[in-house]
């Protein structure tokens, strides 16, 4: 039964999914409840206010999957994530439009005075000349940023007949011809703007991204928004011009600590605010936890999800395609992990034939998973595979070729250690499955699955015999057995399966027969 906590205020009809999913119980408590056993949560539903830092990592070993009912992940310690393979998901467009409108009804707001106004009269006052305003028609609005919510501000603004200058740098001239709007440098936006609004992820990059300097290049009378996140705007800045007059009033949703108790901006009755209610509608409540909870029972029926922040999208019919060579390659990497008993330092990966239409990236990931898997303590999947080989110094390579080696499909993994190299080979045959077919030099044909035995030992009469009449002896019933050999009396191996696992005594008798060379009993 997967345990889900629920930490923040999410929309209880949006969890639907996971309230109707059997294998999950839900918690709804904060990550701080003393009664949390926060050691057996699998998964985790955040809004903002929870921090989901590299301590809670810490404290949450079983955590699987991290899921932001919303847009920004600042909250989320996503390296730390990914380090411990925590998948982390987010809701991108559940919140766009409200968020959006929020921010239109924010620059309304600031342009006609209305907050100011609203508590004069509640004051019994009646100041008609106080609270004289600007148009928003004719204005220029800067927006910077022009994702999901910049882009639909802009539109709104359009219809209001205000020109739109934006600054995004991932932006194309021939999207921002489309959206009407006009692309232009950072530079150019705040010396031409008349209103300016943020629109950017908090990160290393956009934090102080109005900063004084910034701040020095606007227009006397420029007014600014802030409906993405505190710290994009330096609010110190922000303070000293608003002080000195040069900017006319400030709009903000979100700030550098939330709630900001005492806060130094409070004392400017042009600057008016909201307790971070951008994405505060019923809608836009429903929609993202509707889209975690779908991500999150996805995840947990081992299907594709859509969100990642850490894992590469993939459609459901592409994830269905995936599918059989990602078992595949995650077998390989375990048979490959069992079979050599030294330290690794390169794995080379093929691929070839038909699975290189897939994303073989992540087959890479898969097969490294899986060859961690039984080496390692930490929990290794497609998230965390690549930084865990790079931690632990093993060189990693993919390529892809034309030689599948007469099969459809081919992928061929060489791992070498500080003395030797070996090769393994899998392919996935319709109607049949995965198959491995060479291993170490030897051509075979095995099923990767179950309990299995790989002997290395001399191509001479008897010894298949004798090995059956320990395992015999031991009450150990032989489910499947391949041979390969490279010539008569030479170097062979055996690859044997069981329906159980074998004991210790039955693995030392054979060990001890003439002509084993080496014995890994591998489980998959
Ligand atoms: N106040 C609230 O309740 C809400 C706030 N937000 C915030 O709004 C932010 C934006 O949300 P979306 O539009 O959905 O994200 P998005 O990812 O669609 O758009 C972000 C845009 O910023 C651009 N960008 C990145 N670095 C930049 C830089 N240095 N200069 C200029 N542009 C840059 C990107 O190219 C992208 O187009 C979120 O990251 C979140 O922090 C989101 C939803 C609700
Ligand atoms: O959960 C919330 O209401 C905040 C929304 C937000 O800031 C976001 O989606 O990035």
């Amino acid at each position: 039964m997967y345990q889900i906590l629920v930490a923040d205020a999410i929309n209880a009809e949006g969890l639907q999914p996971l309230l109707e999913y059997k294998d999950a119980v839900i918690i709804e408590k904060k990550v701080t409840d003393p009664e949390v056993e926060l050691e057996k949560i699998d998964a985790l539903l955040v809004r903002s206010a929870t921090k989901v830092t590299e301590e809670l990592f810490e404290k949450m070993p079983q955590l699987k999957i991290v899921a932001r009912a919303g847009v920004g992940v600042d909250n989320i310690d996503v390296n730390a994530a990914t380090k411990r393979g925590v998948i982390v998901v987010n809701a991108p467009d559940g919140n766009t439009i409200s968020t959006a409108e929020h921010t239109f009804a924010m620059m309304a707001a600031l342009m006609r005075n209305i907050p100011q106004a609203h508590q004069s009269v509640k004051n019994l006052e009646w100041k008609r000349n106080e609270f004289v305003g600007n148009e928003l028609y004719g204005k220029t609005l800067g927006i910077l940023g022009m994702g999901r919510i910049g882009t639909e501000l802009a539109k709104r603004s359009k219809a209001f007949g205000m020109n739109v200058q934006v600054f995004d740098p991932f932006l194309t001239n021939e999207r921002a011809s489309k959206l009407g709007v006009q692309n232009s440098s950072l530079d150019e936006v705040l010396e031409h703007a008349d209103i300016i609004t943020v629109h950017t992820p908090l990160t290393a990059e956009t934090k102080g991204l109005i900063n004084e300097k910034a701040l020095s290049k606007t227009k006397k009378g420029v007014y600014f928004l802030n409906c993405a996140r505190g710290g994009i705007i330096d609010e110190d800045a922000l303070a000293t011009f608003i002080g000195n007059g040069h900017v006319a009033g400030a709009a903000l949703d979100v700030f550098e600590v939330e709630p900001p108790g005492e806060y130094p901006l409070f004392k400017f009755d042009n600057v008016i605010v909201t307790p971070h209610l951008g994405a505060s509608t019923r809608e836009a409540q429903l929609n993202v936890a509707t889209q975690v909870a779908k991500e999150v029972r996805m995840f947990f029926e081992d299907k594709p999800v859509s969100n990642s922040i850490n894992l590469p999208a993939m459609s459901k019919d592409i994830f269905e395609r995936i599918r059989p060579f990602h078992y595949l390659a995650k077998q390989i990497g375990s048979t490959l992990s069992q079979c050599i008993n030294e330290g690794i330092q390169e794995i080379s990966i093929t691929f070839s034939g038909s699975v290189t239409d897939l994303e073989t990236t992540y087959l890479t990931k898969a097969l490294l998973s899986g060859f961690f898997k039984n080496r390692i303590d930490i929990y290794v999947n497609e998230v965390n595979a690549l930084l865990t080989a790079k931690e632990r110094g093993i060189t990693v390579g993919e390529k892809i070729s034309t030689n599948s080696f007469g099969y459809a499909n081919c992928i061929s993994v060489t791992a070498k250690s500080e003395t030797r190299q070996f090769t393994i080979r899998g392919t996935f045959i319709d109607h049949y499955g995965p198959r491995i077919v060479y291993l170490n030099d030897f051509n075979i044909d095995f099923y990767p699955e179950g309990n299995l035995l790989y002997i290395q030992h001399m191509d001479r009469p008897g010894v298949i015999g004798r090995v059956g009449k320990i395992l015999g002896d031991h009450s150990i019933n032989i489910a499947t057995m391949q041979v390969g050999r490279k010539q008569v009396g030479g170097e062979a191996i055996m690859i044997l399966s069981f329906d159980k696992p074998i004991d210790d005594i039955a693995v030392n008798k054979l060990n001890e027969l003439d002509d084993i060379v080496s014995m890994n009993h591998i489980l998959l």
